[in-house]
């Protein structure tokens, strides 16, 4: 890694540094090897996975969705080069801002929405749509950029865009309590961005995709 890189997130699969790069400040995520799996396999399946990840972001970015700009991948060490967000996380935003105004959260609700409107409309499913993976600016007006795209791929399915949907309802509403109304105004954003018959589509999925969780959950 580069001498002046500085850890900032050290994971499972990946590591994520900080970084200058070209005159500006990067993020580098490095996906490392599975001490499990074949040396020359996991190679091989590591860094297919960083070059769907840059090709996502890409994807989105055209899109017009909020995302970091990629710079440079670098396939043979599995590591791509991205735009640093220098923001905090809408998990850590509302947890530490938790008496929000109504008129402010429905801002952030309608962003949300509207962002994940514009990446669906692009068959980009997140895979792991949570608000640890939501960055918030607090500049005027509020900005959020979505991040972590290593679990996406791409779907023109109604269903898969309700399943993205509902993990990320499940994650809501477990990691900020009473965000019930608020949920439903992310739900409201995106059918009204959209304005497509496919959001309706996904939104009558969400339902059927809900009561499947919670027969599972009765289920035990
Ligand atoms: N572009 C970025 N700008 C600022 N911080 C970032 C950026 N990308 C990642 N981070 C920070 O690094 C952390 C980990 O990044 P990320 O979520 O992409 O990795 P991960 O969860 O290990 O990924 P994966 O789910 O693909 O294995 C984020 O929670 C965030 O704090």
């Amino acid at each position: 890694m580069l001498s002046d890189a500085q850890l900032i997130y050290q994971g499972a699969e990946a590591r994520v540094y900080r970084t200058p790069f070209l005159g500006r400040t990067a993020v580098v995520k490095e996906r490392f090897s599975k001490a499990y799996r074949h040396p020359t396999l996991d190679h091989k399946l590591t860094s297919r996975r960083v070059v769907q990840e840059a090709r996502l972001l890409q994807r989105c970015r055209r899109a017009g969705v909020d995302v970091p700009a990629v710079y440079y991948v670098d396939q043979e060490r599995s590591t791509i080069y991205m735009e640093h967000i220098d923001a905090t996380t809408v998990r850590d935003y509302l947890r530490q801002n938790t008496g929000l105004a109504a008129d402010e959260v429905s801002a952030l609700a309608d962003i949300i929405g509207g962002q994940l409107a514009k990446m669906h409309a692009a068959d980009v499913v997140h895979g792991d749509l949570t608000t640890s993976n939501m960055m918030l600016s607090k500049q005027e007006p509020f900005k959020i950029t979505l991040i972590d795209f290593g679990l996406s791929y791409t779907s023109t399915l109604a269903e898969d865009k309700a399943v993205d949907l509902y993990v990320l309802e499940r994650a809501f509403l477990s990691t900020h309590p009473n965000s019930e109304a608020m949920f439903q105004r992310i739900l409201d954003a995106y059918g009204t961005a959209s304005g497509r018959q496919h959001a309706k589509q996904v939104l009558h999925k969400l339902d059927e995709v809900r009561l499947r969780g919670r027969k599972r959950s009765m289920l035990g």
